[in-house]
């Protein structure tokens, strides 16, 4: 960690080659369209870039070096973009050429090289921060361009992925691609939590040939039959995060999206990427894969699903009343270790919980920068600090499972999980926000004694102890955390302790608690927050928690 401010990526890209005639300025067949200036997503600047040759310039830590994903020993060699003249169109290896991107990472080059042809239905699996974006879109993009472009106003590609924010980022990449096509390709998003109508007039009156979008927006856009009319001529269908897509919470939305856009059959190409693909996907994803479909991975059968640069740690506090001062103690070491631009990400486990975090932590570390992201805050101030976190060079955010996947915070070195991971994917895809493009990075897990197990049952992570003993300096940080939940109002902390019952509630079991026990643990919880009793809960609350009857609860109506 420690990496100095962002520089410019080294070494110059491919050699510059002639666009041709496909509507969109490349060298495809479809017939020459007049230029469209109109665009509804920001494009990628360009960063100045020095005339050196890549070869001369060792690899250094504060840029994106792909290089660094290869294991040479194992004979795995880095290819130029540039080496792709045949499959590439001369547009986008300039716009990637742009982008700072030089050599293709591992999974690019597998889906680039080894597909039987670009609009193979694959199923992908690389491990996080690898550059899967690009290696989804290049193909798509590419197959567009070269003669198969849906007429003007048609939706040719439809991305589909868990989160806004990470629409956003795809979105953004998308942009970055086609930056260089002489008829720009528009590239829409749709997702939750901004203005239906206006989302929906932008598509409309749009000339949209890529869709980023999550499943609930997407799946309510397309009851409109002038929606479903845009996807008549749909070639590519990629599932971001395919096994979040196609589990419990996303399938049924996945499904209905499907019965409205014309069917497989019609002969669109299915691509699924995720750095996780648990057996059961290979059941499910049938349904945008036919039969035969190619699969690719980049991670051996007997590998760690996760970076291997990343050390990972956990630290496993006896009693609950020392969670929040390990924490502290555990930001000032790390801190201490790598001062140098210091940018972390802890991640809790429910977006209350998570914003408590974020009140307290404010209070007890001011030296820090500190950002707060989950699912409780308004649209617009999600977009805010994710922007604000992707640009800041150092701060601390404290975050829920909406920036679990697939996000891209540039040179983040540390991430902490604070509580129990849902699941290994969960854990691996949070430990992904680290070590991205080739960096470094440090994970360290922070559970409570009855959460051990999940160390013990998921072996194939490789988990270490912490290598520093915290607890003599607990005592150290106890005033300075009592003190800052005096400066935390009481609402912040009956939503975290409600939050908190109610996700643990799932685990019970695991956690080889009975209801009485986890309402203590609860309730520990909450006098470690320096309430003088448990916070109320309703009644009607604790009965859809199914914790009727459970001793220890202080039931009553917070509003006054
Ligand atoms: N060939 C490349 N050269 C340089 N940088 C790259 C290249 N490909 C991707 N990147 C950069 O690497 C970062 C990670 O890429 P990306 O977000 O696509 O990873 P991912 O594999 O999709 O990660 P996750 O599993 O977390 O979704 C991004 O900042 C991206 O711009």
């Amino acid at each position: 960690m420690g990496h100095p401010p962002r520089k410019t990526p080294a070494g110059q890209g491919p050699p510059g080659r002639r666009g041709g005639h496909h509507p969109y300025g490349g060298r495809g067949r479809g017939p020459a369209k007049p230029a469209n200036t109109e665009n509804t997503m920001s494009t990628v600047a360009a960063p100045p870039r020095p005339i050196v040759d890549p070869a001369a310039v060792p690899a250094r830590a504060d840029v994106m070096d792909v290089r660094r994903l290869y294991s040479t020993s194992a004979g795995q060699e880095p290819q130029t973009f540039g080496s792709l003249g045949n499959t590439l169109d001369s547009t986008l290896l300039q716009a990637l050429d742009k982008m700072g991107f030089e050599y293709m990472s591992p999974v690019q080059q597998k889906v680039l090289t080894q597909l039987p042809s670009l609009t193979s239905d694959c199923l992908v699996q690389a491990k996080t921060g690898t550059g899967k974006t690009a290696a989804f879109l290049l193909p798509a993009i590419q197959n567009l361009l070269q003669g198969n472009a849906p007429p003007r106003g048609k939706v040719g590609i439809l991305v589909i992925c868990p989160t806004r924010e990470l629409a956003l980022q795809i979105a953004k990449e998308a942009d970055g691609i086609t930056a260089c096509l002489t008829r720009k390709m528009e590239c829409h998003t749709a997702f939750g939590g901004t203005a239906r109508s206006s989302n929906l007039n932008k598509f409309l009156n749009g000339n949209p040939t890529i869709l980023v979008a999550t499943p609930g927006r997407l799946n309510d856009l397309l009851g409109e039959e002038t929606v479903r009319d845009k996807f008549s001529h749909i070639k590519t269908v990629v599932l971001d995060e395919a096994d979040r897509m196609l589990d419990q919470g996303f399938a049924p939305d996945i499904h209905k999206i499907l019965k409205r856009i014309p069917s497989k059959n019609d002969g669109w190409q299915g691509m699924c990427f995720s750095a996780t693909l648990p057996e059961k996907v290979n059941d499910v994803v049938k349904c945008v894969l036919y039969p035969g479909y190619t699969s690719l991975s980049t991670i051996d059968a007997n590998e760690a699903p996760t970076i291997d640069r990343v050390p990972q740690y956990s630290i496993i506090v006896p009693s609950m009343t020392q969670m929040f001062t390990t924490l502290q103690a555990l930001i000032e070491t790390e801190y201490e270790q790598n001062p140098q631009d210091f940018k972390a990400i802890v991640f809790g486990t429910t977006a209350n919980g998570v914003a408590l975090l974020y009140d307290l932590y404010k209070k007890s570390l001011p030296q820090f920068r500190m950002f707060e992201l989950h699912s409780r805050m308004a649209q617009n101030a999600r977009t805010r600090t994710t922007n604000e976190f992707k640009d800041t060079s150092s701060g601390i955010l404290f975050a829920s499972d909406v920036v679990g996947r697939g996000m891209d915070f540039p040179n983040v070195g540390l991430v902490i999980q604070l509580g129990l991971p849902s699941a290994a994917e969960q854990y691996i895809h949070r430990v992904g926000r680290t070590a991205r493009a080739g960096k470094d990075g440090r994970a360290v897990t922070v559970l409570y004694s009855n959460e051990a197990f999940f160390v013990h049952t998921n072996r194939a992570l490789p988990i270490k102890p912490y290598p520093t003993d915290l607890s003599s300096k607990l005592a150290q940080y106890q005033p300075v955390i009592d003190k800052a939940f005096t400066q935390v109002e009481e609402e912040s902390k009956a939503k975290a302790y409600q939050a908190f019952l109610g996700y643990n509630k799932t685990f019970a079991k695991k956690l080889q608690l009975s209801l009485a026990n986890l309402v203590a643990v609860a309730n520990e919880y909450s006098r470690t927050m320096g309430c003088p009793e448990p916070p109320l809960i309703e009644r009607k609350t604790i009965g859809k928690m199914g914790l009727k009857g459970v001793p220890g609860l202080n039931i009553g109506s917070r509003r006054q």
